[in-house]
């Protein structure tokens, strides 16, 4: 059987260690694409040599030209530029949406069938500009945000309970944005729901309000340590577990930007919710209730999510 194609549109610092990573769990061969001459080639490359020392196969091209994606299975976006201190996401929405529009056009030229994860920022918006611009099914484009929000409130809580990462679980729906929904009542540890571990006395209300703050802020946190751009190592890894469950057909339920038509009360826009990835991309929506508190935070999210994509469809008519 032939190997799986994975395309990566961006090889910067996402791209790269999603490149990386492609490699070490053998999910296929892998097209770097970037519109930075040597950079694309140069990181295959690289990455190719360390395959011998780690010990697995994959074949690595690196381009600058579209053709290069042609019959994917699956496509991660990274192409675009990343905030600095000082920036919301929601500054980058001039810039990426270009960026969008010229990489839907590729994908729709070379690679309509693909499975498609965009991670570039505003998340929402982005990966709504996207769809419309490659004409993708709803189905087989998601966005990449909710895995990665989950696993930081996942990483605060296993810290403050002292436990292994593993036992926990966490899910945080909604927009990536300062006002996502991390929803503490189906988030546990070992299958005990937070608000439970709350009232066994194992941590304090304020110490779980201020994890769930963290969380929100988790994306801020970063890019003030890092000064010159944003996360990438748990971006990297929440989206190759995206592409995995796709390409491997395993049907994790995670919570992704997907496309809604009615669920939650949503019509025609991406958000963060709990979906099932399989085979044929989006598989299953998920629709959990929500407390009259849990709903009035993912209506104010959603709201948000709206106005950028007003904001887009501002900027270029075509979206309109
Ligand atoms: N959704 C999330 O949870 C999440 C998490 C982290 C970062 N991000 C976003 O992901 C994006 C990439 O982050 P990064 O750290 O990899 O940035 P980066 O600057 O390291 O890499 C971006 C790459 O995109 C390339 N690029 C720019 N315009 C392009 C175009 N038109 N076509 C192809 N490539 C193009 C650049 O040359 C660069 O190599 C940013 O928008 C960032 O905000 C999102
Ligand atoms: O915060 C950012 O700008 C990058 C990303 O959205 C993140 O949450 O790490």
């Amino acid at each position: 059987m032939a190997r799986h194609k994975i395309a990566l549109i961006g090889a910067g610092q996402i791209g790269g260690t999603l490149a990386h990573l492609a490699g070490l769990k053998e999910l296929g061969d892998v097209v770097l694409f970037d519109i930075a001459e040597g950079i694309p080639q140069g990181k295959g490359l690289d990455i190719a040599e360390s395959a011998p020392v780690d010990g697995f196969d994959a074949k690595y091209k690196g381009a600058n030209d579209y053709s290069a994606i042609e019959g994917a299975d699956v496509i991660i976006v990274t192409a675009g530029v990343p905030r600095k201190p000082g920036m919301s996401r929601d500054d980058l929405i001039g810039i990426n949406l270009k960026v969008m529009e010229a990489v839907g056009n590729g994908i729709k030229q070379y690679a309509p069938n693909a499975f498609v994860i965009c991670i570039t920022n505003p998340l929402d918006a982005m990966v709504w500009a996207l769809q419309k611009f490659s004409g993708l099914k709803p189905e087989k484009i998601v966005g990449m945000a909710g895995v990665l929000d989950s696993a930081r409130f996942r990483h605060f809580l296993a810290e403050e309970f002292n436990v292994s990462v593993k036992d926990v679980t966490a899910f945080v729906l909604g927009g990536h944005g300062d006002d996502m929904v991390p929803l503490v009542r189906y988030s546990t540890v070992a299958g005990v729901p937070l608000p439970d571990l709350v009232k066994m006395g194992w941590t304090t209300q304020e110490k779980l309000d201020a994890m769930v703050e963290r969380t929100r802020k988790g994306g801020g946190e970063i890019v003030n340590l890092l000064k010159t751009g944003s996360a990438f190592y748990a971006p990297a890894a929440s989206a190759i577990a995206m592409a995995e469950s796709y390409l491997k057909d395993q049907k994790r339920v995670l919570p992704c930007a997907a496309y809604l038509s009615g669920q939650y009360g949503v019509n025609g826009m991406f958000v963060g919710v709990p979906i099932v990835i399989g085979e044929n991309g989006v598989e299953r929506i998920v629709e959990v209730e929500f407390s009259a508190d849990e709903k009035a935070m993912f209506e104010k999210s959603v709201a948000s999510v709206q106005g950028l994509i007003d904001a887009c469809k501002q900027i270029n008519a075509t979206l309109a």
